[in-house]
């Protein structure tokens, strides 16, 4: 854990913080083992007596508060330096991260980690770990200190800490492992919920959103049965831990009774020492707890710092300059999502700069990862993806991005205002340029329709504007980015002929001054692209214009009129 903490708030911070916390610790320890000197002092009755060990406690009780207020201060310090960085280190490197890290799984798990893991790791600083660092300097600076009272009473403090230290590891251990099973579980009742939320009208559809959705009932009793275990077990392994303590003051107590009685310390050194004893014991009792809050708090962070060490995508400390730009080039590309299962087999394509250009062919033949990998939201396995000419892996992902404009089928808005949602392919555009943009959409007939205009907030992933629209938002987008290239995937599949009307106008629009490329299952959307791709099987089969490819009577032409015919998509002759 002490690992994971260094990564989060580099070593000086971390090394300095925990030398306080133990010196407090020392401190407490040797202001606890003065205490019997000063009581066998007071109790000789000799005025002199008095001042003989006072002022030392007096100077190390002092010492002891100055350290603690350093110590104090140092850990809200990192308790704050870890909040912020958290969600900025974790933000950070998961837009490095391809893609396909995000299913739904770790989507869930993300969530956790982002929400309650960072308020647990934060909380290490504040709650557990200064409690736990000083539980364990206090009584050994008291056990050394008996040993030079007594040396039988120091041996018996000494032979109960690995009894003591086994009990507490079993305690932690049981704590952090019914933890996990509880995180395990947590996570996929989350994912559940949120997928039972997300997906409200599907199941509705199907009559399931009333009479329950079983995968959901599913985790949530079989987190309910996982947390009850684990209440079990870590009440077993706190009375082990508890019982343990109690022990270990019982012994050393006869201990200074049978010293007493022999002779060997004075009746007040023998309270004296006894008192010393449930000073030892005392924090002990504490550690199991702490050790355990700790244990499931460094579970936590092994989780987040397992995201940060993911290894993202490779990026150049700068960026190679654009040689051709506008163009995109897919050179003998290969790739799969998986190894075993390859999508695209030696795919090479050309799009010249400022050209309109379609890729047409049967479902699943790798069109859209195509697009995906333009974006590079994948890296090839094979080949090389240039945009303006130069090898999206020798660009910085803000470069890369700014040369780009995306708007896929399933378009996602954010819980904002419209006018929020077209800005974020541009913030920084004007009002005007903003109004173009959506009239060119046909966004302002939605403006128009909705109660507060510009104003309106569509709802998380825009759920009060229909599909049709929130497509239209997304072009709206694209068409305030003036990015150099348009990536149009599936735009038109779920279009009405209005919508449809407005994205022709649209991609016309945008034809003027990017390089488009337009993945489209209607080939009447594609007939005026200056060049049409047949991809198969993720390959690229037949190259060119609607005319040379309908005359070449090959691929395309069989697609052209079997949709004439109505008889969906079939090529070469599968
Ligand atoms: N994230 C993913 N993980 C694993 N396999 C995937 C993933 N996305 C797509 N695939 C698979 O890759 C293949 C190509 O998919 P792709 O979406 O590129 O095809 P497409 O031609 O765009 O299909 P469609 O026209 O139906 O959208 C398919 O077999 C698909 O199942």
């Amino acid at each position: 854990m002490i690992t994971d903490l260094r990564l989060l708030l580099g070593p000086r911070i971390l090394n300095r913080y925990l030398a306080w916390t133990a010196g407090y610790g020392v401190l407490s320890g040797i202001a606890a083992a003065l205490l019997v000197p000063v009581v066998e002092d007071l109790a000789s009755g000799e005025r002199d007596a008095i001042g003989r060990h006072l002022p030392a406690l007096a100077i190390v009780t002092l010492a002891a508060c100055v350290v603690r207020y350093v110590q104090t201060m140092r850990g809200s310090a990192a308790a704050l330096k870890t909040m912020s960085s958290l969600h900025q280190r974790l933000g950070d490197h998961l837009v490095s991260l391809p893609l396909g890290w995000f299913d739904s799984d770790r989507t869930g798990r993300l969530t956790r980690v982002a929400t309650d893991g960072t308020v647990m790791i934060t909380g290490i600083f504040a709650h557990l770990l200064s409690p736990l660092v000083i539980s364990v300097a206090a009584p050994t600076t008291v056990t050394i200190a008996l040993f030079f009272y007594d040396w039988r009473l120091g041996l018996a403090t000494a032979v109960s800490i690995p009894v003591l230290a086994l009990a507490f590891r079993f305690a932690a251990w049981t704590l952090a492992r019914g933890e996990a099973r509880n995180h395990a579980a947590d996570v996929e009742a989350g994912t559940r919920v949120i997928e039972f939320g997300r997906n409200q009208r599907v199941l509705r559809a199907f009559g399931r959103g009333v009479h329950g959705y079983q995968p959901l009932e599913d985790a949530i009793s079989e987190q309910q049965r996982i947390r009850r275990r684990t209440l079990g077990h870590g009440v077993v392994g706190l009375s082990v831990s508890g019982l343990a303590v109690q022990l270990a003051v019982t012994v050393l107590m006869l201990v200074c009774v049978w010293l007493a009685l022999d002779g060997a310390v004075t009746p007040a050194a023998a309270v004296a020492l006894t008192a010393l004893a449930f000073r030892f014991a005392g924090p002990l009792a504490d550690v199991s707890e702490y050790a355990g809050a700790i244990r499931i708090a460094g579970n936590d962070l092994r989780r987040l710092t397992d995201v940060l060490r993911t290894p993202g995508m490779p990026e150049p400390s700068a960026s190679a300059p654009l040689t051709r730009p506008g163009q995109i080039d897919l050179d003998r590309v290969s790739f799969g999502y998986s190894p075993e299962t390859p999508v695209l087999r030696s795919f090479s394509l050309t799009v010249p700069p400022g050209s309109v250009t379609a890729l047409v062919g049967p479902s699943g033949s790798g069109k859209t990862t195509v697009i995906r990998l333009i974006s590079r939201f994948w890296d090839v396995q094979e080949g090389v993806v240039r945009v303006g000419g130069v090898d999206v892996r020798d660009l910085r992902t803000e470069d890369l991005t700014r040369q780009l404009a995306l708007v896929s089928q399933d378009v996602y808005l954010f819980d904002d205002t419209l006018a929020a949602n077209i800005r974020l392919g541009r913030p920084e555009a004007t009002d005007a340029e903003l109004a173009e943009a959506a009239r060119l959409a046909g966004v302002d007939e939605i403006v128009a329709r909705l109660p507060h205009g510009w104003q309106t907030r569509v709802g998380e992933g825009g759920v009060s504007v229909s599909g049709g629209e929130r497509q239209r938002v997304a072009i709206a987008r694209a068409l305030l980015k003036q990015a150099p290239i348009v990536l149009l995937d599936e735009v038109t599949a779920a279009l009405d002929p209005e919508n449809e009307l407005y994205l022709r106008r649209s991609i016309r629009q945008l034809a003027q001054y990017s390089t488009v490329v337009l993945v489209a299952h209607r080939l009447n959307n594609v007939v005026d692209a200056d060049q049409i791709v047949v991809v198969d099987s993720g390959r690229v089969v037949e190259t060119g214009t609607h005319e040379s490819l309908i005359a070449a009577d090959g691929a395309y032409a069989r697609l052209w009129h079997a949709k004439s015919h109505g008889q969906g998509w079939r090529l070469g002759g599968r």
